[in-house]
């Protein structure tokens, strides 16, 4: 029997200016599951996308079953069995969910399009997946889980041999997590064979069975997930030891006082009676499940979510926020979840984008744009952050997702708030630039700035905030110290005693 299912050898990829892949090699056996891992930009999409058939390598050889092919195009590699899940959603949102996933295979009677049928076939298939949506819903109409789920359903509704999922989880919750890992598990024992990319470490060692490891376009090895550690993949990702994943923030706050506070803020199905503060130079985290109301509460004090009653005061003054305007003009930044659209022009350059939040910064003597503080002000976030990038003039939508977002902090960074509310700040950012993220936050925080972090990742809320407040049901629950609790007390609130099961669950 044929074990190895897929071998690419010395893939190249040049695009204008960049080396994407450099004699890149991978090999995937039946019914594996192989992590691939790599920093923003290391060439890990790339080579998906070579490989489900997107764009065409310039050398380098691919065999299925050890037969040499050449892939044509995107129905190529779907004939030839292979699926991909994007990073981004692909889904027309003016279709259903039943047409999506059959777009372009629907079954016909008598030349027409049988939606009876299409709706059945994707009832049978939600069915075999646990999938609770129901497939005559609009797509525009359901949430970003949901639709990452029906894209999920889409990639397997062909029964593909090869699957790929290019960071799938970034939109689910932990539950929904929990489902994909079970539908992996499932098609993987029907023999099916996955490539899984991720910066969360701890999918990679709860799902895959072996790990390759790019880096610069380069290939650098495979290991085994259970002979490996954290420390090593990490070496082998950013090419150096790093001791530490969190900076120390060795102070708590730089002055006793109320910077910005909130009372009783309260809009009905969006939060309840929420109040706190932070201090200038203190880091407050806000933990919650996807759907407990933190990113509803973050857009409250921005003013995108207009409450219904509760006071907001700036330095003990009461101040009023109705809209982004009025939080801007307060000092306050907000850094969205959803930094593609809110966040980035995608088709100006990088320097412009880190600049234009405050370009007031870069005028000179005569208001006239000083390009070479701009330039020196971007070299140093490429540096810091280390932003892959061929040129500062490259327009951002050539950039890979990873550098893209980091672009998005780069620019807020520069706007010198006084309170900065980040919400998912280091998603899809690959562990060597989040530990400059977080220096860069600890910065600010010397500097004064009070900071609100929304994170849905425990160790690194636990890490990385002062204090921190557990979100649930649209409320804050409790203040827990964080150098004080455990991912478990933190969960037993949100969960509720005595449901042990649940909370592992939760947890992982
Ligand atoms: N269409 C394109 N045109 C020009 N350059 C590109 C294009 N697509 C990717 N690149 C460049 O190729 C390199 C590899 O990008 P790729 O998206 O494969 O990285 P990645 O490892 O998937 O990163 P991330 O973890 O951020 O998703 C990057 O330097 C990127 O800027």
């Amino acid at each position: 029997m044929i074990k190895k299912i897929l071998s690419m050898k010395g893939i190249k990829k040049i695009f204008p200016g960049v080396v994407a892949l450099s004699g890149v090699n991978l090999e995937l056996e039946k019914g594996q599951v192989l992590g691939l891992l790599g920093e923003n930009g290391a060439g890990k999409s790339t080579l998906m996308k070579i490989l489900a058939g997107s764009y065409k390598p310039d050398g380098g050889e691919i065999y299925l079953a050890e037969q040499k092919v050449e892939i044509q195009d995107v129905n190529h590699a779907k004939e030839l069995g292979i699926s991909i899940i994007y990073q981004e959603l692909s889904l027309c949102p003016n279709l259903t969910v039943a047409e999506n996933i059959y777009a372009f295979q629907e079954p016909t009677r008598f030349g027409l399009i049988d939606d009876q049928k299409m709706i059945a076939m994707t009832q049978n298939l939600f069915k075999e997946l646990d999938i609770d949506i129901s497939p005559t819903a609009m797509v525009k109409d359901l949430s970003i889980s949901n639709q990452q789920m029906v894209e999920i359903a889409k990639a397997l509704s062909t029964n593909p041999k090869i699957i790929i999922m290019d960071e799938p989880t970034s939109a689910l919750s932990s539950k929904e997590t929990e489902k994909l890992f079970t539908i992996i598990q499932k098609y993987k024992n029907e023999g099916a064979s996955m490539i899984y990319i991720t910066h969360r470490m701890e999918e990679i060692f709860a799902i895959t069975d072996s790990i390759s490891v790019l880096r610069d376009g380069q290939y650098i090895g495979t290991v085994a997930t259970e002979k490996t550690t954290s420390e090593e993949l990490i070496k082998m990702m950013v090419g150096r030891e790093m001791n530490q994943v969190y900076p120390n923030k060795d102070f708590h706050y730089v002055k006793d006082e109320k910077l910005l506070e909130i009372k009783n803020y309260r809009k009905e199905k969006y939060f309840y009676d929420v109040s706190f503060f932070v201090r200038p130079g203190e880091i407050v985290g806000l933990y919650g499940l996807m759907g407990s109301g933190r990113t509803e509460i973050a857009k409250g004090i921005f003013g995108i979510i207009k409450k219904e009653s509760g006071h907001m005061y700036m330095k003990g003054k009461e101040i009023k926020v109705k809209d982004p305007f009025q939080a801007i003009e307060h000092n306050i930044a907000f850094v969205t979840e959803d930094r593609k659209n809110e966040g980035l022009v995608l088709s100006a350059g990088v320097y412009e984008n880190v600049t234009m939040a405050n370009l007031g910064r870069f005028l000179n003597k005569f208001r006239m744009i000083d390009k070479e503080k701009e330039v020196e002000v971007t070299s140093q976030h490429i540096k810091d952050l280390r932003i892959k990038t061929p040129t500062f003039y490259q327009t951002v939508n050539k950039l890979s997702g990873g550098n893209q977002q980091k672009i998005v902090l780069a620019k807020w960074f520069e706007i010198d708030p006084e309170v900065l509310i980040l919400d998912e700040p280091t998603r899809g950012i690959d562990v060597g630039a989040k530990y400059e993220i977080y220096k860069l936050m600890i910065e600010l925080a010397r500097k004064g700035v009070g900071i609100i972090i929304i994170s849905s990742d425990l160790p690194e809320i636990l890490n990385v905030s002062d204090r921190l407040l557990v979100i649930n049901e649209k409320r804050i629950i409790a203040e827990l110290d964080p150098k004080q609790t455990t991912q478990e007390e933190i969960m037993t609130h949100i969960i509720g005693r005595g449901d042990r099961h649940g909370q592992t669950k939760e947890l992982a």
